[in-house]
């Protein structure tokens, strides 16, 4: 019996994700595809598909002779812009694909973003950097976005998706930094620990009990109970609280959580609130007010959810009016750039208004930053982007249907897999298999979310001058958005 032929592995674990990836895109010659050469057609192909680094008589240098012919093939012709400071274990996973990647600490103005974007097929962002329409309309070779974060809020979604661009980020792994920050704000609040810690850095010893409570048997109400929330509420009750949740969706108390059924009634029964919702049109301004005027008297707001959750300048009221006994603050409408840059009243017309307020922690924007976070985040987002860019592969996409496909074995050399994305309207599976008619489609998924679908196909013995002419047929259906072609 003859043993089976290695798989090209193109699924990997994380742990060894680096190397076996470039292994598939450089030894194996599963290539990879910036669609930017597609834009302006190559004249021939670097190598036919089956001519792998594994050939006899390979070397590097043949396949760079003709290397302006057919770019797209080659996992350094990948550019990659990281924004935001991107943890380096993510950076170092998008760099050992050979990818060329700039990472920058800060976000950048929108003109400078344009100026950059026009240029890359990948770009890493974190909270701060807004992918609007108007950006994307200049980002005409991006392939991908990846969300080095929770929120998805500054990245015009169904709009990337209209262009055939998909967007991944990390649903969960800074879900923890937060719970744990939010457990340590409740008890400094409860305790004025910011107020006592100030004085004493300005040399004034003021030792109170006053207005100081313990937070055992007092009532947490957490606005959102997700992944964030739920974590937060096993480690309150832990603590001793009694926990209340309000939600949209009906959702499953952990321990003896109770859902309430509306926000209204978590404002009217709860010691502290806190928020965490995403930022929708729903949530804009869900804490003004009328709602603050709701809260117990004497109660804490806490928000760490995003900056226009909070009608700032009624928070800034009911805490002066001693209706709030303090808040917590950790993210703003507009933020700072990057680090070292001023907070005040350019930025949000009211800062000044907030700062000195008594029992008002403000922190920069800190929910997620933990090192443990930060590099479950690199680590996670970097490697969907490798397997979008490499494989074609959605999964864990925000904004595109989720699509994979089993590997591509060894013993099916000329082997293409098609990537279509196309906008969701009846008759297109149709004509794609009539594009396909002349080839054997080893395996094929497709699938839809609103108004675009994604199909991907491994067809078998594409000769090398007809990946052209397949890629072509395909881009001129009329429902195409963007096509890519791996091998
Ligand atoms: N400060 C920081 O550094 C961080 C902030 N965040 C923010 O926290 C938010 C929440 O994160 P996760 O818990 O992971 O999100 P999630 O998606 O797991 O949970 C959000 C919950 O909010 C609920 N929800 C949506 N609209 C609502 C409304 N109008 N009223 C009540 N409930 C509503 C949803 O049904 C869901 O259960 C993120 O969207 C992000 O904006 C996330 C991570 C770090
Ligand atoms: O994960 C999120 O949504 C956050 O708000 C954290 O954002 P950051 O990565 O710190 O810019």
């Amino acid at each position: 019996m003859s043993p089976p032929s290695p798989p090209r592995q193109i699924a990997v674990p994380i742990s060894n994700m680096s190397n076996l990836s470039r292994q598939v895109s450089n030894s194996l010659n599963l290539s990879t595809s910036p669609n930017l050469s597609f834009h302006s057609p190559p004249t021939s192909f670097r190598a036919p598909p089956s001519y792998t680094a594994n050939t006899p008589g390979y070397s590097a240098g043949a396949a760079a002779a003709n290397a302006k012919q057919l770019k797209p093939f080659d996992t350094k012709d990948v550019k990659v812009l990281l924004l935001e400071n991107v943890n380096l274990a993510g950076v170092n996973i998008l760099k050992e694909q050979g990818y060329q990647v700039e990472a920058i600490k800060s976000s950048l103005p929108e003109d400078q973003l344009i100026e950059k974007i026009r240029h890359v097929h990948v770009i890493g962002i974190r909270s701060k950097t807004r992918l609007t329409e108007r950006v994307l309309k200049e980002a005409k070779n991006l392939l991908v976005i990846g969300c080095f974060c929770i929120g998805t809020n500054q990245v015009d979604l169904s709009y990337a998706a209209s262009q055939g661009i998909a967007v991944f980020n990390s649903p969960f792994s800074n879900s923890r930094s937060v719970a744990e920050l939010v457990i340590s704000e409740v008890i400094a609040l409860a305790r004025q620990l910011a107020d006592r810690s100030m004085e004493l850095h300005n040399g004034t010893w003021n030792k109170v009990s006053k207005g100081c409570w313990e937070i055992r048997g007092k009532t947490l109400g957490i606005v959102g109970y997700g992944h964030i929330g739920s974590q937060l509420s096993v480690l309150a009750e832990a603590m001793g609280m009694e926990v209340i949740y309000y939600d949209v969706v009906n959702l499953m108390g952990l321990g003896t959580a109770k859902q309430v059924k509306t926000l209204d009634d978590l404002l009217d029964q709860s010691d502290f609130v806190t928020l965490h919702v995403p930022e929708t049109g729903d949530t804009k301004n869900l804490i003004g007010k009328t709602q603050l005027d709701k809260m117990k008297n004497g109660s804490y707001l806490i928000n760490n959810a995003r900056g226009k959750v909070v009608d700032i300048p009624a928070l800034i009221e009911a805490m002066r009016s001693g209706k709030l006994a303090g808040a917590a603050i950790d993210v703003f409408p507009n933020e700072p750039a990057g680090n070292g840059d001023y907070f005040n009243n350019e930025l949000n017309d009211w800062v000044k208004g907030l700062q000195g307020l008594k029992n008002l922690i403000l922190t920069p924007h800190i929910g997620g930053s933990t090192e443990e976070a930060q590099s479950a985040i690199g680590a996670e987002v970097s490697t969907a982007l490798v397997k979008y860019v490499n494989e074609g592969s959605t999964l864990g996409a925000v904004n595109m249907p989720e699509v994979n496909l089993r590997n591509i074995n060894l013993d099916e050399p000329n082997c293409v897999r098609v990537v279509f994305i196309h906008k969701n309207v009846p008759g297109v599976l149709r004509q794609v298999n009539g594009v396909l008619l002349n080839h054997n489609i080893d395996k094929q998924s497709s699938d839809s979310r609103g108004d675009v679908a994604y199909l991907m196909a491994d067809v078998s013995d594409v000769k090398e001058d007809e990946i052209r002419s397949l890629f072509q047929s395909l881009e001129e259906l009329p429902s195409s958005l963007r096509t890519r072609m791996l091998y």
